[in-house]
């Protein structure tokens, strides 16, 4: 890390956020590592630049890297500053997000080393992790009916069914309870998450997808099912040691799953979508909810931060 440049000269469209178990991705040339500073405090990590060379057009393309829980796994679900983390993305001109995660199975056949790549959330954090940028004098709605990013889950899909039979074995929807934690659920807890038909279970989803909604970045989730949570009468229940231990034996189908998706993502033809295209100015119209004069200055200074030029 020592002789890395600590600026980038381009926008980089494109990035992973990894979450336990996947704090790095190997095999992927750094160039930079930004430590970045924003109105509502530092990331959780310095965010690395990767090169990657694009497989259609052979030109290396920058990805940005930024690990949840911090280097050393020291953020607890409730602690990530997921507000800074988005900010300081989306600063640098992301506009495309993979994130990764390790959840519990709530269905038998949701085994754990599967993937999943969720498309509905349940909300069960508890209010207690700052979950909006629209506050202070500044009020905006956006929408959240569906909380991914439809052409980015089919990117993702295509892309995990293509490593199938060589290990990975991808469920294509599923609806994803995001628990406040950092303790596990009961079994009574559990077993309501199942009938209301939830798939599996983490504690990062939220307030993340909701951050990147309202900052105008795409945003997919990859899950990694590490356990069958505390439902299952023959299965032994969650830890950290289970979580772990499905993590370590399967790191490498997950590195290799997100790097076919970026090697895809880098190709042209969807430039439309790293761009975030189809959120282009929504927070803008947004916010248009709050007259001039009932502005809060000082969160007028915090939003132009994030989106230059659209509150003057
Ligand atoms: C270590 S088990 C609980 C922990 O694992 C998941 O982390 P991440 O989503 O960052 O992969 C889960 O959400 C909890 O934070
Ligand atoms: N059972 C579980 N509950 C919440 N988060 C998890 N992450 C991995 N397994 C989990």
């Amino acid at each position: 890390m020592a002789d890395l440049a600590t600026t980038y000269p381009d926008p980089v469209q494109i990035a992973v956020i990894g979450g336990t178990g996947l704090r790095e991705l190997p095999g992927f040339a750094q160039v930079a590592t930004l430590s970045v500073e924003t109105p509502w405090g530092n990331p959780s990590s310095p965010i690395t630049i990767l090169h990657h060379n694009s497989p259609s057009s052979g030109k290396p393309i920058p990805i940005a890297f930024l690990s949840r829980h911090g280097l050393y796994h020291e953020y607890a679900p409730h602690e990530v500053p997921s507000r800074a983390n988005i900010a300081a993305l989306r600063s640098i001109g992301v506009r495309a997000v993979i994130a990764f995660s390790a959840v519990g199975s709530l269905q038998e056949a949701i085994r754990p080393r599967d993937f999943l790549i969720p498309d509905q959330i349940i909300d069960r954090t508890k209010g207690v992790r700052p979950w909006t940028f629209f506050e202070g004098g500044m009020v905006g709605h956006v929408g959240f009916a569906d909380p991914f990013d439809t052409a980015l889950s089919s990117i993702v899909s295509k892309c995990g069914h293509s490593l199938e039979g060589d290990g990975v074995k991808l469920h294509d929807s599923g609806t994803l309870i995001c628990m406040e934690g950092p303790q596990f659920s009961t079994r009574a807890e559990s077993n309501l998450y199942r009938s209301w038909g939830g798939s599996v279970i983490n504690m990062s989803a939220l307030p993340e997808a909701k951050l990147a909604r309202e900052a105008e970045i795409a945003y997919q989730m990859i899950c990694m099912a590490t356990d069958y949570d505390c439902w299952h009468s023959a299965g032994e229940s969650v830890s950290v040691e289970l979580v772990m231990s499905h993590m370590r034996a399967n790191s490498d189908n997950a590195r290799r799953f997100v790097g076919t998706v970026l090697d895809e993502l880098s190709k042209e033809e969807h430039a439309h979508i790293v761009s975030g295209e189809s959120l282009r100015e929504q927070s803008k119209s947004a916010a248009m909810m709050t007259g001039k004069e009932g502005r809060g200055e000082e969160t007028v200074k915090k939003m132009s931060w994030l989106f230059p030029g659209y509150y003057d």
